[in-house]
């Protein structure tokens, strides 16, 4: 299986959100373990995600940790990143593949067994399973998961299952149970008072 991060920090460019800060002080806990994925509001520039994911990858290689680029597969190449994350408003899962590359790390987004093992088929390497809970970062999903939409998917694939969508501490261990490798976030770390330590809570609870 692919060697990944179980944990996946997803930048959050929301106004009055600092995403590097936030990067950062996630790094100063989990290091070569963190995965950070740039990601930015679809009204963003090329230019503005270019430049935001130069800065990303920079502190990544600085501490070992991997970074990811969500949907501007171009920008990811670019900036020299590991690969990308797609999901259905992006490239299809084949195309994504020829864009980066067979040894890419390519993300896809997946939401029951079928999706799932088509984008594994198609050359996923890992997939993001969601919302596992009801979340405010992102409008228009499907109804949550829960962890037993988790289980469905895991059940179904070989990739590493990252579950996403409202993911707290306390909520890692039941998502674990029901088979995810690890966990993406957004707010449980962006929007924490002290986003170290929020990091360190997810790390500790990864690693029950
Ligand atoms: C780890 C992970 N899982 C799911 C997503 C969502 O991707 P997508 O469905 O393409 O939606 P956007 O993030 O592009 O709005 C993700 N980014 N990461
Ligand atoms: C970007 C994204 N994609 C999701 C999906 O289910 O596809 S949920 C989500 C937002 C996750 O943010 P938070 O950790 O703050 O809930
Ligand atoms: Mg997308």
């Amino acid at each position: 299986m692919l060697s990944l991060g179980r944990l996946h920090l997803i930048t959050d460019t929301r106004p009055g959100c600092d995403p590097l800060a936030v990067t950062r002080a996630a790094l100063s806990v989990a290091g070569p373990d963190l995965v950070v994925q740039v990601r930015v509001a679809d009204s963003a520039s090329d230019r503005e995600t270019y430049d935001l994911a130069v800065r990303v990858m920079d502190l990544c290689a600085e501490a070992g940790a991997t970074c990811l680029v969500n949907d501007r597969l171009h920008v990811a190449l670019a900036v020299g990143a590991a690969g990308g994350h797609v999901g259905d408003s992006d490239l299809p899962v084949a195309a994504a593949r020829r864009v980066l590359g067979p040894t890419a790390v390519l993300g896809v987004t997946a939401r029951t067994p079928a999706t799932a093992a088509e984008a594994v088929s198609a050359g996923a390497s890992y997939l993001g399973v969601g919302p596992c809970y009801a979340t405010t970062t992102k409008d228009g999903l499907p109804a949550p998961i829960g962890p037993a939409g988790i289980r469905d998917v895991t059940g179904a694939v070989a990739v590493p299952v990252i579950a996403i969508g409202g993911v707290t501490p306390a909520r890692v261990p039941e998502l674990l149970a029901a088979g995810a490798y690890g966990v993406a976030v957004v707010g449980a770390v962006s929007t924490a008072a002290d986003p170290a330590r929020a990091t360190a809570a997810l790390v500790g609870a990864l690693s029950c």
